[in-house]
């Protein structure tokens, strides 16, 4: 795989997300990756340079709904790893684990399954945007109660300006990737 190779499937990347202002309340800019998941080939690209920024060994690949699993699904196969879903409440029928936040436009609170990911496994989470990073934050906590090794974040797009990446640092995540910043 060359360098080249790889800026052209990011850019694809990039070209194939739309802008759709106000949405889903008035001053968001909501970055709408319907248009890349309907290109084949733009949501193949998508899905093997998230595969390229998985570290080694990787046991199992979380995603959050909605959007995350879109990604998270297709890469954890490409990993030969197994796929744990971070769900809205309600929705799991297990025992569960929770984790309430505040996002760009609300309040969400996300659940895990207690006995999803066995301690000390390796995890790596994949969703399709870094926003203020509360998501990947609530992710994170509820994988540290588990006992699991967050090892890697990847997603698809981060909006730089609303300064997730900063906020994960100061949770001590500092191993995340993004295809595209905006
Ligand atoms: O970094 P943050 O500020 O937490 O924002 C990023 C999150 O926001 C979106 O999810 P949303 O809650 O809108 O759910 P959806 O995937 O079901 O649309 C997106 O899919 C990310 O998971
Ligand atoms: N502006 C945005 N566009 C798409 N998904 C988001 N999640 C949080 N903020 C978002």
């Amino acid at each position: 795989m060359t360098t080249g190779e790889s800026a052209a499937r990011r850019a694809l990347v990039a070209e194939l997300i739309r802008d759709v202002p106000d949405f889903p309340k008035p001053g968001v800019v909501f970055k709408d990756i319907t248009p890349l998941l309907a290109s084949a080939q733009g949501f193949r690209a998508a899905v093997t340079e998230l595969v390229a920024t998985a570290p080694e060994r990787i046991d199992v690949v979380v995603g959050m709904e909605a959007r995350g699993f879109v990604f998270a699904a297709p890469v954890a196969l490409e990993l030969g790893a197994g796929f744990v879903p971070v769900r809205k409440p309600g929705k799991l029928p297990g025992e569960v684990i929770s984790h309430s936040f505040e996002l760009e436009y609300g309040f969400e609170t996300l659940t895990m399954h207690r006995d999803a990911i066995r301690p000390g496994a390796r995890v790596l989470v994949v969703d399709d945007v870094l926003a203020t990073g509360g998501t990947v934050g609530a992710t994170a906590a509820l994988l540290k109660e588990m006992g699991a090794e967050l090892v890697h974040v990847s997603v698809v797009m981060e909006l730089g300006f609303l300064g997730g990446h900063a906020r994960l640092a100061e949770l001590g995540i500092d191993n995340c990737t993004a295809l595209v910043t905006v």
